[in-house]
């Protein structure tokens, strides 16, 4: 499949300060209590059921393959192939970028395995494809819409949030009662958010938002289900 990647925006990109890279999550795997407590919440929370970290890496993975934004980074009016579609939010479809990461085929495949799962496709390989690449700035943000409209026989959408140093960019999901969303944070109460990808699924049907960046800049993958 093709994918997506940030290798075009490396040039325009600083890596996170070594010394804030928290020891004790260096190790892949370290994850388990807070993937678990965050499975336990999502479960019961209909259309969007899942949010859990893709893949522990290290910031020498993270450098060779693709890399993150610091709340320093210079803007990205800079970015190839980019379309402006919303103010502070650039986007790039799959023939517009590549992602690198050699370990990232293998991290989405058992991403999809579980999500199959969860969505009760046990066993079964939904056809999952990369949709868009979406990079917020300061001031991005996605007004409350559905899915929908996408393509044929796309049921769901799944959201990869890369490492991201940012505030704000929380996805908020209305399922049937549009007085209860909920809000998925992708690791930024954690203050995982820079170090580890973090995703989001949720029925194409069901509307959601992204709330406003307020600060640094949020990378994110786009699949449809
Ligand atoms: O950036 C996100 O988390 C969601 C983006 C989104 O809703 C969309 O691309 O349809
Ligand atoms: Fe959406």
């Amino acid at each position: 499949m093709s994918t997506m990647s940030a290798r075009i925006l490396t040039p325009m990109m600083t890596m996170i300060d070594r010394d804030r890279w928290p020891e004790h999550e260096q190790d892949a795997g370290s994850y388990s209590d807070f993937d678990q407590k965050d499975e336990e919440e999502l479960v019961t929370e209909g259309p969007i059921f899942h949010l859990r970290q893709l893949m522990a890496s290290t910031p020498e993975r993270f450098t060779n393959d693709y890399t993150f934004l610091s709340t320093h980074s210079p803007a990205c009016e800079a970015w190839p192939g980019h379309q402006r579609r919303r103010p502070h939010c650039l986007t790039a479809g799959p023939s517009e970028s590549e992602l690198t990461n050699s370990l990232w085929p293998t991290g989405l495949a058992e991403l999809i395995k579980e999500i199959s799962a969860r969505l009760g496709y046990d066993g079964i390989a939904l056809d999952v494809r990369p949709y868009k690449l979406l990079l917020y700035g300061p001031g991005g943000h996605f007004v409350k819409h559905r899915d929908t409209e996408k393509e044929d026989r796309i049921f769901a959408t799944s959201v990869i949030q890369l490492p991201s140093l940012h505030r704000g960019g929380e996805l908020v999901v209305y399922k049937v009662d549009v007085n209860n969303p909920v809000t998925y944070y992708f690791g930024q109460k954690t203050g995982k958010a820079p170090y580890a990808c973090h995703y989001a699924v949720n029925y194409a049907d069901a509307e959601h938002a992204v709330q406003q960046i307020t600060e640094g800049y949020r990378i994110a993958i786009v699949y449809s289900i």
